[in-house]
């Protein structure tokens, strides 16, 4: 059951990242006031258009690590609930080289984020984690549940696994109201951390529509199981928004396959000017029409319980996008179309 919304002060961690923006907008759209908490600002263009919703947002640069900052931050503004997305994130560099920096984010800036919030009563508490926790191993194209074997390859998808277990222990022991959505691949606006380059952004240079992909993670082949931003926003909004939930842990993502050839036809019909070139980042060519190498599908426990949220509507998908680049002008669409 969702709770009658109501306006609330909500903390959000790692606010100046994609996903953080996302969850940001979310609430601020609904009129959630947000205490946006992270290492960096919150990129202008995106306060400025956050400045436009009917939320308000307070920005705090701060390290997740020290649980007394956190416990500060939270008590000044009576702080309700939290959203924890901070983290060195997967595929980056310091993830690759510091493995004692990315434990140390994402193990303890969790630890320290939740023990504030146990401490000071906080109502619910919402990790962001992710579906790494599974490694590499898993079938073509599976519907995970959430009990499917752990398999963490990377010292990032260790520290989420991890993560999960720390609040285990601590809402068994301080009561926190927590619980974990592990985000499968996501793409879609405000994704910053690989630049406008990224998958299903496109890129416009000269009368070239490029759609460059994140290295190891873009499909070589034209089928994907990625998360809409919005749609991963929402169900870990949607999280937020519920009282001692069913499970501690909800895999989000699409739960079917979605073509990539789709998405680029109605690229191709929006800007009829425009040559369209897809590759990964390596400038590996994308077989558009090929049969699908892999990937995991996930969602159907948070479908079953709270409805449609999860899924990817690629239509819906495609508006929001070319309407979130229109607004911005991020990649001169304007004289493009
Ligand atoms: O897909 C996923 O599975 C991932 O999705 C999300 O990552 P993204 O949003 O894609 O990453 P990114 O754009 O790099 O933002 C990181 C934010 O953390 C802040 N951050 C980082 C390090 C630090 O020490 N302190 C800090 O505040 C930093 O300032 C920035 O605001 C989840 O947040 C992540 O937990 C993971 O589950």
């Amino acid at each position: 059951m969702m709770e009658a919304s109501a306006k609330m002060t909500i903390l959000v961690t790692g606010s100046s990242g994609f996903v953080g923006l996302n969850i940001v907008e979310h609430l601020l759209a609904r009129g959630d006031d947000v205490i946006g908490v992270s290492d960096r600002p919150v990129p202008q263009i995106a306060a400025l258009a956050f400045a436009e919703l009917p939320g308000r947002l307070v920005q705090i640069v701060a390290d997740v690590r020290s649980q007394h900052a956190m416990q500060r931050i939270m008590s000044e503004y009576g702080v309700k609930r939290v959203v924890h997305a901070a983290a060195v994130t997967s595929n980056t560099a310091r993830e690759r080289t510091e493995a004692c920096h990315t434990v140390g984010v994402n193990m303890g800036g969790l630890t320290a984020v939740a023990g504030a919030a146990a401490a000071l009563g906080v109502e619910r508490f919402v990790f962001v984690s992710s579906n790494a926790v599974f490694g590499g191993g898993v079938p073509d194209y599976a519907l995970l549940d959430e009990d499917w074997p752990k398999a963490p390859g990377t010292i990032y998808a260790l520290s989420k696994w991890t993560g999960e277990m720390i609040l285990d222990l601590l809402g068994a022991s301080t009561g926190l109201d927590w619980v974990a959505g592990r985000l499968a691949g996501v793409f879609g606006p405000w994704e910053y951390r690989t630049g406008i380059r990224d998958f299903m952004n496109p890129v416009f240079q000269a009368n070239t529509l490029a759609i460059a992909g994140r290295h190891a993670f873009l499909p070589r082949r034209g089928k994907s199981n990625w998360h809409f931003a919005r749609d991963a926003a929402s169900a870990l909004v949607t999280l937020l928004d519920t009282p001692s939930h069913r499970h501690k842990v909800y895999n989000l993502g699409t739960p079917y396959v979605w073509s990539i050839a789709d998405w680029c036809d109605r690229l191709a019909a929006r800007f009829p000017a425009f040559q369209i070139h897809v590759g990964t980042g390596d400038g590996a060519p994308i077989d558009l029409y090929g049969d699908h190498d892999g990937g995991i599908l996930s969602g159907d426990r948070f479908t079953q319980e709270f409805g449609p949220t999860g899924r990817f509507d690629l239509d819906a998908a495609f508006e929001h996008l070319m309407e979130w680049q229109e607004r911005h002008d991020q990649f001169g669409l304007r004289s493009a179309a």
